[in-house]
């Protein structure tokens, strides 16, 4: 290591136990390993912390280092079927340290070369740390009922991502993606809890949830906004790809089958992510839009720009409110 630090690591463990976000975190992470290894490196991690997903390059040294997804699913197939000691792997002239959270593996440090003993134990110590920091951050934001992340992380991954610090995977210098946000809301939930009751209004909160997750990516985020209202923050290159991502999730929903409810739609209403508004304005920008889609016959998706409302009308409904 190219800094003087006790052997036990002492002094980096304290330093990842304080991190307080997930983002800063794994900036903690990265310095380190930065500061550690003196070839190549690639670190991959699966956001949710789950097996089920298969770890994305969350920091590399050099596009060189950059696996393919074949090459990540065969570096996972070898250390799972590794016997013994699955702390240090060589592949290919090359090491891996695999990361697992409790049985599951997921994730891996990837480094080019063979690391020396010390170090490889060292790290192998560190991303113990690590993974159970990330743990304790992560379920700290989890809403229980639908698994999604909870409202009093909104503000702060929206803050993230127009700050240019959102916690995402590495991605193609040539991927210049939009961030925008969605908001959207269960079409006449107060009458599957009044026909259903409670228990079931509950299982189709979860599942509409379900629905939500599995129709983004990884590296996007959705949230539990409140009720039966839900918000993603998502990526895509533009306003038509980002309104066909939302008409795929609300075509998705509407023609699901829910127990004994049978069928249940939302309205969405959504606006790009600009770094010149506040987390409430917003909100508020995406709130108009999914307004007009109940004004308008439920079950539709409203890009705020298609309202036509020019941003000084905007900030007159702004200065209204107070
Ligand atoms: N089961 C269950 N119901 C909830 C939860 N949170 C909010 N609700 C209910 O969701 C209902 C929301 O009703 P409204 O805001 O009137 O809206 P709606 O019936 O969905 O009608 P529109 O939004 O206009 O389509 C209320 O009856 C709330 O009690 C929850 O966690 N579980």
């Amino acid at each position: 290591m190219s800094t003087s630090y006790s052997p036990c690591g002492h002094e980096l463990t304290v330093q990842l136990l304080a991190q307080k976000s997930e983002s800063q975190l794994a900036q903690a992470l990265e310095h380190i390993v930065a500061d550690a290894c003196e070839t190549h490196y690639a670190f991959y991690f699966s956001k949710s912390l789950s097996a089920n997903e298969i770890p994305k390059p969350l920091f590399v040294s050099h596009r060189d280092v950059c696996l393919s997804i074949d090459s990540t699913t065969s570096v996972l197939n070898k250390t799972n079927k590794i016997e013994g000691d699955k702390h240090l792997i060589q592949h290919g002239g090359d090491s891996i340290i695999p990361l697992w959270h409790h049985t599951e593996l997921v994730g891996f440090l990837y480094v080019k070369g063979q690391l020396n003993f010390t170090l490889a134990t060292l790290l192998k110590h560190l991303l113990n740390v690590f993974i159970h920091q990330m743990a304790t951050l992560h379920f700290a934001r989890i809403d229980p009922l639908s698994q999604l992340l909870n409202r009093q992380t909104f503000d702060e991954k929206v803050i993230e991502i127009t700050n240019g610090e959102g916690f995402t995977v590495c991605r193609e210098a040539s991927d210049e993606r939009k961030w925008y946000l969605a908001m959207i809301d269960i079409d006449h939930f107060k009458q599957v809890n009044d026909n259903f009751g409670h228990v079931i209004g509950d299982e189709v909160i979860l599942l509409v949830a379900q629905i939500i997750k599995a129709n983004f990516r990884t590296e996007d985020y959705t949230f539990r906004y409140g009720g039966e209202e839900f918000s993603i923050l998502f990526q895509s290159f533009d306003d038509d790809a980002a309104l066909i991502a939302l008409e795929r999730l609300r075509e998705h929903i509407a023609t699901s089958r829910f127990p004994q409810v049978e069928h249940v739609s939302v309205s969405i209403g959504f606006t790009e992510v600009v770094d010149t508004l506040q987390v409430s304005e917003q909100v508020h920008k995406a709130d108009q839009a999914l307004y007009y889609s109940k004004d308008n016959g439920r079950n539709r998706v409203t890009n705020y720009l298609s309202l036509g409302l020019s941003e000084s009308h905007y900030e007159c409904a702004e200065i209204e409110l107070f």
